[in-house]
């Protein structure tokens, strides 16, 4: 019995994407006799998914009539992405994702951390900028206090490599790790710029930068300076900290920098004796921020004892314990983010004017 093309593709789209809930399009489809082969590409990187996915495709492939044999290819691929006219791109980024809060405190740089090592858990090659002159805490983060970047060129310098993520640090250029940082703000800026382009960053899908909280100048010319392809927010549920993350939203959307969602942090603390939970800093203020103005929800991460050990210990809780709930919710937070720099970059192509060329004749 004849394969109908039409019933295969019904078959498949019933297999949809988990992250934006879009049927899943086949590529490459060849129908050949009983035997059928295409191949899936996700626009975002998604290790943990591809298997199962596979799976699901070649049951829906199999209920066809006539499919005896199924071959499918499930990948995924990150596209980069088109940035804020007048500024200059970054060689070897593809996408620069920045990492901001109103308040100082709330879990930027956790955030940060193990954002991108779940970014690169998921198969991406991923790089940080630690951009908080305030505080730079990445390279403890990373365990890698002390180290130094090296140049081979005496103009760019190499980024240290931990866990698989490249990393540079305004922390790495201070003699004295304790030292404050008492820069005026164009200072700092012209700093930070010439720290992130005079990095050697290679072949990253992803870079991401933790800026410093506030939204001060340095955010702001950072934000018009820097090719960024969206921005995340990090805040609590707190009303001081939701009322510093309103400013910060309304920073990026003064500089037309898209943002890609909103994570609320310390969000509720389990005891760890009974179980019980408490909202510390209150209940869904994130939630609600991101309703009322429209933003992504990427979810909420609980007030923890262990995340906090982790990161301070030099391994952050995705690496110090992949498998556990903090690390998935950590690991869907990175897919998520992932997803929506894959939007923008949909949504900027969709706006751009479409150019054709008509050959001479
Ligand atoms: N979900 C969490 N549970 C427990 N502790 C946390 C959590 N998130 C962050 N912390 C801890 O809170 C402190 C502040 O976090 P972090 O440095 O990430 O915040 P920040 O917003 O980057 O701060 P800064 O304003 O200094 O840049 C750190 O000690 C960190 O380990």
């Amino acid at each position: 019995m004849p394969i109908l093309e039409h019933d295969l593709l019904a078959a498949l789209a019933g297999v949809t994407d988990p992250h934006t809930g879009a049927a899943l399009v086949p590529a490459n489809l060849s129908i050949q006799g009983g035997d059928v082969a295409f191949d899936v590409v996700l626009g975002y990187p998604a290790q943990s998914l591809t298997a199962a996915l596979r799976q699901q495709l070649i049951a829906a492939a199999r209920t066809v009539a006539g499919v005896q044999n199924v071959s499918a290819n499930v990948s995924w691929q990150v596209h980069s992405h088109a940035v804020q006219p007048g500024v200059q791109l970054l060689p070897g980024v593809k996408n620069i994702i920045a990492v901001a809060s109103g308040k100082g405190g709330v879990g930027k740089s956790t955030t940060s951390a193990n954002l991108a090592l779940a970014l690169a858990a998921e198969g991406a090659r991923v790089g940080v900028l630690d951009a908080d002159i305030y505080g730079p805490s990445q390279p403890l983060m990373f365990g890698v206090t002390g180290q130094k970047p090296e140049s081979h060129d005496g103009k760019t310098m190499e980024p240290l490599e931990s866990y698989g993520v490249q990393l540079m640090s305004i922390g790495f250029l201070l003699d004295n790790p304790d030292q404050a940082m008492i820069w005026r703000g164009p200072m700092a800026v012209q700093a930070l710029e010439q720290m992130l382009r005079q990095t050697h960053w290679k072949d990253l899908d992803y870079l991401v930068i933790d800026l410093p909280p506030g939204t001060g100048d340095i955010q702001l010319t950072m934000s018009q300076r820097i090719p960024v392809t969206g921005a995340v927010i990090v805040t609590t549920p707190q009303d001081i900290a939701l009322s510093d993350a309103r400013k910060g939203i309304q920073m990026f959307e003064k500089v037309s920098v898209p943002i890609l969602g909103l994570v609320e942090n310390m969000a509720m603390h389990v005891c760890s004796n009974c179980g019980h939970i408490e909202h510390i800093f209150g209940q869904d203020g994130g939630k609600a921020l991101a309703r009322d103005k429209g933003l992504h929800f990427l979810g909420s991460l609980p007030l923890s004892l262990q995340i906090r050990e982790q990161a301070d210990s030099g391994k952050p809780t995705v690496v110090a314990a992949p498998e556990s709930e903090v690390a998935a919710i950590y690991k869907k937070l990175a897919r998520d983010v992932a997803v929506q720099v894959a939007l923008a970059s949909t949504e900027q192509a969709a706006k751009a004017p479409t150019i054709s060329i008509h050959r001479k004749r």
